[in-house]
C-alpha cells in the first residue's frame, strides 16, 4: 500500500463494482480511494456470496452512461468476464489492466472510460498503483486516436452490418 503521506486524490466520480471473486479487492479499493474521490458510487456485490458479474459491470456502467460517474472500475475473479459484459454496452471502452503502462495508454490513446481487474490474479498494492494511472490519465487528443475511435464508435453504430 502507498504510504499515507503519499496518496493522491482525483477529482472524479467513480463507480466501483464486482463479483463475489473480486470482492475482496472491491472492498479494499473502496476503502482506499473513497476519501479521494470526488464521489465514489458501490454498486456492490455487498458479501462474497457467488454472484454473476455481468450484473456489476452493467451496474457501472450505467453510472457512467447516466452521467454520474467519470470513470468505472469492476473487479472479478480474472477480469475477462467484467471487461466482456461491459464491452456490450454502448459509449462503454473496457479494458483489463494488469500493469499501468496500460491503465494510463487506454485512457490516453483509447479513451477506456473502465478499468477492469482480476481479484484472483494480482494483490492490492499492484491494483492500487493501477489505479492510481488510470484517474490519473486523460485522454490526449490526437487526430490518430481520433480516427481509430471513430472506427470503434461505427463498430458500435453498425453492428453486425460492419462485417
Ligand atoms: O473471473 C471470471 C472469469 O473471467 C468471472 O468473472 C468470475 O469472477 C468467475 O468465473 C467466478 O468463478 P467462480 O468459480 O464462480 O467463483
Amino acid at each position: 500500500m502507498p504510504d499515507a503521506a503519499n496518496l493522491s486524490s482525483f477529482p472524479l466520480r467513480v463507480a466501483l463494482g464486482g463479483d463475489h471473486a473480486g470482492f475482496p479487492l472491491k472492498q479494499a479499493v473502496a476503502e482506499h480511494y473513497g476519501p479521494r474521490l470526488t464521489s465514489l458510487i458501490d454498486c456492490g456485490t455487498d458479501n462474497a456470496e457467488s454472484c454473476d458479474y455481468p450484473d456489476f459491470a452493467i451496474a457501472v456502467s450505467r453510472e457512467i452512461i447516466q452521467g454520474r460517474a467519470d470513470r468505472g472500475i469492476v473487479v472479478c475473479g480474472s477480469g475477462v468476464g467484467v471487461s466482456v459484459a461491459a464491452n456490450k454496452i454502448p459509449g462503454i471502452r473496457a479494458a483489463i489492466c494488469h500493469d499501468t503502462y496500460s491503465a494510463h495508454q487506454g485512457v490516453e490513446h483509447d479513451d477506456m472510460n473502465v478499468l477492469c481487474i482480476g481479484g484472483r490474479i494480482i494483490g492490492s498494492s499492484l491494483a492500487m498503483e493501477i489505479i492510481d494511472a488510470f484517474l490519473a490519465a486523460k485522454y490526449t487528443p490526437g487526430e490518430r486516436h481520433a480516427r481509430r475511435l471513430d472506427k470503434v464508435l461505427e463498430i458500435e453504430k453498425k453492428g453486425l452490418e460492419i462485417l
